[in-house]
């Protein structure tokens, strides 16, 4: 009796239960299937009880745990009365897959309430990955979870450790995702303001100022519930003396860019966004929404102590204290609280630090190395903006807004009046001044598509500006999908040629993610080898909302079977009518 027939009446009883993990070994890679249920449910994310999104009743989802190679299949099931669910699998490029993104209007149709759609991809590079709902604003409401890569059997990591843990980094509002929407529509636009909690793997304490206030010792705070025994109470991670552990990190925060540090412990940074990177040591790291880190540490300080881990803000005047959880020394026991203070988080605005640490960001050597050559080179205006009075973020000028009919089909299909057959601007005005607020701040809505030629290198130029109001310009993070690009630099001001010299094609970092800072711009460069339709956009989510991504396609006559799921909806829907069900 073969391994898979002695495994099937096992695995299908899980398959059948809430969890529906089915795994068959083909050749050493596996399938790994799930069968999930996306819900509103009740939590208490930060001790308070509010509406959150589940996955199988959980929040956050289920981790995903597989290694390089295998195939994941989620039968999802959208179990909403009233609304429309993706999930999109944040750092996994589809490689043949593109209608498996999970991209509302861009790689499919939103699945319908009551309906189920089956994401089928592989997951061909270990590293550390999150997925999360890219539908309106539902990753904002707690649609999210972790997605863990191992090396294949027999490959090792180029480090070591003897456990890992993972934290998924996320904040949160007391106000409904729904009600932020609208406040972010409205005109004149309501803005969200700052989250109320930052939450480690799901959990925070609203309120609890033990981090802020700096006294070390929750004990005298009744707003803090460090027991153990509540919902909220932080994780506890249980490590021995003298060991090395890998903790991975992912950021998948509606807005807060955040730091890390665990205290008197220092950190060796070793994977970002499923690259290795050439090993360097921090104290603390900054993580932007859209990113993942690994760092591995020692356990190397006195056991008889606990030590706090924190997660603050950065990059925006705080006003949402840190979040916390516990490094528990087993050699004494969990309860103990740590004597020494959470470390804090470094200064909000001090922007020379966080430029320090993302320039010490480089790629292992032996690493892939860009083309020294680029054969298109887009720049992209990042603006706020405003239409008819509402406030909004344009890219050179143009506020995405997505159509009804999702690119992907409607370009492998022909329908060319599915939306804007212009193609957005390469570039914006060379007088454009970026110090200041825009003197014409009207923009216009617009979803046309970047059309690259397939197996070209392209450079983007991402250039910040100033926003609305004189004296302010933003962090963004920039997420692209279906590929990894380098990181060839980062500069203060406006971009000119003579920075095209000074890019790094010796060990840029490849990466998924890359901030803008404030007034500066950011280099990126990647080839288009995957066939499909890919988003890239500012992944603070209320700034998707108001406008702020672009699409790109590449080679999508290369695209194969697109399942007709993926296409219900829009004119691929309307095409879809009579024919029989493939
Ligand atoms: O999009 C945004 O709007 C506000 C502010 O610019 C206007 O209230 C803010 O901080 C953003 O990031």
């Amino acid at each position: 009796m073969t391994l898979i027939m002695r495994l099937t009446p096992i695995c299908l009883l899980v398959y059948l239960s809430c969890f529906g993990l089915f795994v068959n070994s083909v050749l050493g890679a596996k399938a790994r299937h799930f069968k999930w249920e996306v819900e509103y449910m009740y939590g208490a994310p930060d001790c308070l009880e509010h509406v959150v999104m589940g996955i199988n009743g959980q929040f956050p989802g289920p981790t995903i745990k597989a290694q390089a190679g295998d195939t994941v299949v989620v039968h999802l099931t959208n179990k909403l009365h009233t609304e429309g669910v993706v999930i999109h699998w944040h750092g996994i490029r589809q490689l043949g897959t593109p209608w498996a993104d999970g991209t509302a209007s861009i790689s499919q149709c939103a699945i319908n309430p009551g309906e189920t759609f089956v994401y089928r991809f592989t997951v061909d590079k270990a590293g550390t990955y999150f997925y999360h709902g890219h539908y309106g604003m539902q990753r904002s409401a707690g649609l999210y979870g972790l997605l863990i890569v191992d090396v294949e059997e027999g490959k090792k990591e180029p480090f070591q450790y003897d456990g890992e843990f993972n934290l998924l980094l996320s904040d949160w509002w007391h106000k409904g995702v729904h009600e932020q929407e609208v406040d972010l529509s409205a005109n004149p636009m309501r803005w969200i303001g700052e989250p109320q909690s930052l939450l480690i793997n799901g959990r925070g304490q609203y309120n609890c100022s033990l981090a802020a206030a700096h006294n070390g010792n929750g004990s005298g705070l009744p707003e803090c519930k460090f027991r153990g025994n509540e919902r909220c109470a932080p994780n506890i991670l249980h490590v021995m003396p003298n060991k090395t552990y890998r903790l991975r990190v992912a950021s998948t925060t509606a807005l807060a860019s955040l730091n890390l540090a665990i205290g008197n412990h220092k950190m060796l940074m070793v994977e970002a966004d499923g690259n290795y990177l050439e090993p360097f040591w921090v104290n603390d790291f900054d993580i932007y929404s859209g990113e993942t880190y690994s760092v591995v540490f020692r356990t190397d300080q006195n056991p008889a102590n606990n030590y706090w881990i924190s997660v603050g803000v950065r990059g925006r005047e705080p006003r949402t204290p840190q979040a916390l959880a516990i490094l528990h020394y087993q050699t004494t026991t969990a309860s103990k609280l740590p004597t020494l203070a959470p470390p804090k988080t470094p200064l909000w605005n001090d922007y020379a630090r966080s430029k320090a640490f993302s320039n010490k960001i480089l790629a292992l050597s032996g690493s892939p190395k860009p083309p020294l050559i680029n054969h298109r080179r887009i720049f992209l205006l990042n603006t706020q903006n405003r239409i008819d009075g509402y406030t909004k973020w344009a890219i050179n000028n143009v506020s995405l807004t997505l159509p009804p009919t999702p690119y992907l089909g409607a370009i492998k299909h022909g329908f060319s009046n599915a939306f804007d057959q212009k193609s957005p601007p390469d570039t914006f005005l060379s007088t454009y001044d970026i110090m200041k607020p825009p003197s014409n701040p009207n923009s216009t809505y617009g979803n046309g598509v970047y059309m690259l030629k397939f197996n070209t290198t392209i450079d983007v130029i991402l250039q910040n500006a100033n926003a609305l109001n004189a004296n302010v310009s933003e962090i963004h993070p920039w997420h692209l999908h279906g590929h990894d690009f380098w990181v060839m630099g980062y500069g203060e001001g406006k971009f000119s040629k003579k920075n095209i010299g000074k890019f790094n094609l010796k060990n840029p970092p490849l990466r998924n993610t890359a901030v803008i800072f404030p007034y500066g711009w950011t280099a990126l460069r990647f080839v288009t080898d995957n066939p499909g339709v890919w988003a890239f956009h500012c992944h603070i989510e209320p700034h998707l909302h108001m406008g702020m991504g672009v699409v790109f396609a590449e080679g999508v006559h290369l695209v194969g079977n697109i399942p007709n799921e993926a296409l219900s909806c829009g004119l691929t829907g309307k095409m879809l009518i009579g024919k029989p069900h493939k």
